[in-house]
């Protein structure tokens, strides 16, 4: 076909045209891991001081883990053979998959990949290329090299290199589909041992898939294949290799056709379109169908789902449940194998991961894998018998089990001492807050248990939230919302607490406390112009009232609400039934943000629109009280357009002032201002311009003269450096309570309560500090 007679392109493909075309060319880039902005720097990086760690690590090759990026940086390499189930294009197409899949190792494992494409053919060759790679690589991610070469040439490079070298499409995916079957198998009812498995393909992928589900318990007599030529029987001779020989039946079958019958599973890893719809209706009860071709399977999901109601559907794409595919294994292997410098990945530690990804899929799904199927939350069943490649726990289970099995047969290298250390470190890269909330989460779990109630036990990020903290025993939740509703969405989402058993539910049509709430209300009210007929009202519909009524009844030692509304309404409820501490002026709030530069406290983010400067140095106070209790010293910096006197308008004189009070009442805390945001992030800008500055290093909590600033601040850096935002933290109630906003997640719901927890049982008096 010449150039100009390509087919036109769909608009999917021209999107994916553009992905890869812009901004840069690409999916990659490298990056510094160490700044390079002086002289010494770079004496430091390049010559003269790069040459001690080259003698370092002539000295023990060992310290190469220490002082250079190998142990976290693996090769994907590829000849491009048999690219996705396109074939042999070459290697130099090949390169946006093994970009893809660089990115996809940084993505969900932060493992750093060079893709490389190798113009090599032949297996000797390969091998040479690849061995020859040693140095530089901590592991070697074989990709897309078509079989039977591929077999070949990983037996001799796993002969001949120190460091894993693991062919993706034959184990990662045999891993995956290992997972798959055995917990399909098991919702059918059989038994992995009589089960018939009859495979279409017999290439790298599928001869892998069936040698592990050997190792499982699978008979080979149970195992059927066909590739291009048909059955593979005894005495065939066309397109026959050693490793296809092994599953050669006895028979006179020839095509798919003469085989299918009685399948229990079908393993597609050929090509599109090879299984066809009447040929499922020959297969055994309630028929695994694995159509794992890439792009397009051997049968489409719908084609069949209407040839065989009962059956359970997987394919390799992400536009359909049950999404088997390498990308759930690949990143997390490699990961547990990296942590402990595994000379190899071995089947001890393939068998491993298998277990932990069907263990994972029979856990409730977790609120991000939740959001990445549209819809209905998956629980395990038909349509979810493997996690999702979004659940972040892939990382939480599977890496550790490597590490583990590794460990157990001699092939770490760097054994992990502490492994609850190590469990720490993978939760902080999978939830950012993990680091700074870890003091709080400590202290909510060593406190004596308290009760939360939550004003929107409906919401599907408080049921979440609510499973969390009973599992990781943060707090004992109470949940106001409709029995019904709540019943029904517990199940739909798949989490397994109860009301009655594992939490308290409070109704808010139906409580017998329903008069002693509104004569509460009236109480605090009644002067402020409540009616009892508004008070009834309030207390039947408003879930922030009924919960901040709880805390006062002492029902419950802190709340939560804010997933809907405006905060200003909630404010004004906790305002009115809660109060403020005694002898506090406002509330106000601060918010944490956590990005990768570190983390910094801001206040007041939601509260005080124009707050005076004695407003400026209580909210001050109460914000330095909170951030001791993530176990850091507070450094505030009052912010202003003006930097130490050089300005006189008047909120520059608000911020010297409340500088002053500050000074004068809370000599013990450092702060200093006013001054500019950036002068308060510098130790070197400050020193420029007011070296007697009391503030030292960088501050970590930044003080604004009003609400437009603090709010527009806290949006923008979010949003420019992709933050997390852990709060508004509520500052100055009389007890514990938390507004939060619509796009909390449940994570943040989670941490929220931690530090409510913590606040409620060292409920500090602040009255005393001011
Ligand atoms: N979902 C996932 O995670 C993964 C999916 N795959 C997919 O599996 C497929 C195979 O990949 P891989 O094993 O690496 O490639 P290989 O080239 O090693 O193997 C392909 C196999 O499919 C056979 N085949 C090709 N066309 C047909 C057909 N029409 N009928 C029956 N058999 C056929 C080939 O037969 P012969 O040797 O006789 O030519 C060969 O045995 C690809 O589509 C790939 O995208 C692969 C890895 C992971
Ligand atoms: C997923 C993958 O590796 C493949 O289709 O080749
Ligand atoms: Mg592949």
């Amino acid at each position: 076909m010449s150039k100009t007679d390509k087919p036109a392109l769909s608009d999917f493909e021209e999107a994916a045209l553009f992905f890869h075309r812009y901004p840069k060319p690409g999916k990659l880039e490298i990056q510094s891991t160490k700044s390079l902005g002086n002289q010494r720097d770079l004496a430091l990086a390049y010559s003269p001081g790069v040459a001690a760690p080259c003698l370092a690590i002539r000295d023990d090759a060992s310290t190469a883990a220490e002082y250079t990026a190998r142990s976290n940086l693996v090769a994907v390499v590829s000849n491009g053979t048999a690219v996705l189930g396109l074939g042999n294009i070459g290697p130099l197409a090949s390169k946006p998959v093994m970009e893809g899949k660089a990115v996809l190792f940084k993505k969900f494992a932060d493992i750093d990949v060079f893709d490389i494409e190798i113009d090599a053919m032949e297996i000797n060759r390969i091998v040479d290329v690849v061995a020859a790679l040693e140095p530089t690589f901590g592991g070697i991610n074989l990709e897309d090299i078509k079989a039977p070469e591929c077999f070949e040439v990983e037996e001799q490079l796993r002969a001949k290199m120190k460091i894993p070298v693991f062919h993706d499409d034959q184990h990662g995916t045999a891993i995956i589909v290992a997972a798959a079957i055995l917990n399909g198998l098991e919702l059918a009812g059989k038994d992995i041992a009589s089960a018939k498995i009859v495979a279409s393909g017999a290439g790298a992928a599928a001869l892998a898939c069936l040698n592990l589900l050997v190792t499982l318990g699978a008979k080979r007599e149970n195992i059927w294949i066909c590739d291009i030529e048909g059955v593979v029987y005894e005495g065939r001779t066309a397109l026959m290799d050693r490793w296809k020989a092994v599953y050669a039946q006895k028979t006179d079958a020839r095509v798919l056709a003469d085989v299918i019958g009685g399948a229990d599973v079908f393993l597609g890893l050929s090509a599109a379109g090879v299984l066809k719809p009447e040929l499922l209706k020959q297969m055994a009860d309630k028929p695994l169908i694995m159509a794992l071709a890439n792009p397009t399977p051997e049968i489409m999901p719908e084609e069949a789902r209407q040839a065989r109601a009962d059956a359970m559907i997987c394919t390799g794409r992400s536009d359909f449940p049950n999404q088997v595919n390498n990308v759930l294994c690949f990143p997390y292997i490699f990961r547990g194998a990296l942590d402990v410098g595994a000379m190899a990945i071995n089947e001890e530690m393939k068998l491993a991961a298998v277990k932990a990804i069907a263990a994972l899929a029979r856990e409730e799904p977790s609120d991000v894998a939740a959001r990445a199927y549209s819809g209905e939350t998956p629980t395990f069943g038909p349509d979810y018998l493997i996690p999702s490649p979004f659940d972040q726990r892939l990382i939480l289970r599977i890496a550790p089990a490597v590490a583990r099995a590794a460990m157990e047969t001699g092939v770490a290298t760097r054994p992990i001492e502490d492994m609850e250390a190590y469990l720490d470190k993978l939760n902080r890269f999978v939830f950012r807050s993990g680091l700074i909330m870890k003091p709080v989460f400590t202290a909510a779990r060593s406190a004596e248990k308290k009760r939360v109630i939550y004003a929107d036990g409906e919401d599907e990020r408080v049921l979440r939230a609510a499973q969390v903290v009973i599992e990781e025993g943060v707090a004992i939740p109470t949940l106001i919302g409709r029995p019904q509703v709540v019943e029904t969405r517990l199940k739909r989402y798949g989490l397994k607490i109860r009301a009655g058993t594992d939490f308290e539910l409070i109704n808010p049509e139906d409580d017998p406390r329903y008069r002693d709430y509104v004569e509460l209300f009236l109480k605090y009210t009644g002067r402020q112009g409540v009616t009892p007929e508004t008070a009834r009202t309030i207390v039947r519909t408003n879930s922030t009232a009924i919960a901040a009524l709880a805390v006062m009844r002492d029902e419950a030692d802190a709340m939560i609400c804010g997933l809907e509304g405006r905060f200003e309404r909630h404010l004004r409820l906790v305002g009115q039934i809660i109060g403020k501490s005694g002898g506090l002026r406002d509330f106000s709030a601060l918010s944490l943000l956590i990005s990768q530069r570190g983390t910094l406290f801001l206040t007041d983010t939601y509260v005080t629109v124009d707050p005076d400067a004695e407003e400026i140095a209580e909210m001050t106070i109460l914000a330095a009280n909170e951030i001791r209790r993530f176990g850091i010293e507070p450094k505030a910096a009052l912010l202003s357009h003006s930097n130490f006197g050089s300005k006189d308008s008047e909120s520059a004189e608000k911020m010297r002032r409340a500088t002053a009070i500050l000074s004068e009442r809370h000599p013990d805390l450092e702060v200093d201002g006013e001054m500019h945001g950036d002068a308060a992030l510098s130790q070197a800008l400050r020193d420029r311009v007011f070296p007697a500055s009391r503030l030292t290093g960088e501050a970590n909590l930044l003080v604004f003269p009003n609400l437009d600033a603090a709010n527009i601040t806290l949006n923008v850096v979010k949003s420019v450096t992709d933050a997390l935002h852990v709060g508004p933290i509520l500052l100055g109630a009389a007890r514990p309570a938390h507004i939060l906003t619509p796009s909390v997640t449940s994570r943040g719901i989670v941490n929220m309560t931690a530090l409510a927890v913590v606040e409620a049982s060292q409920r500090l008096d602040t009255e005393k500090q001011l």
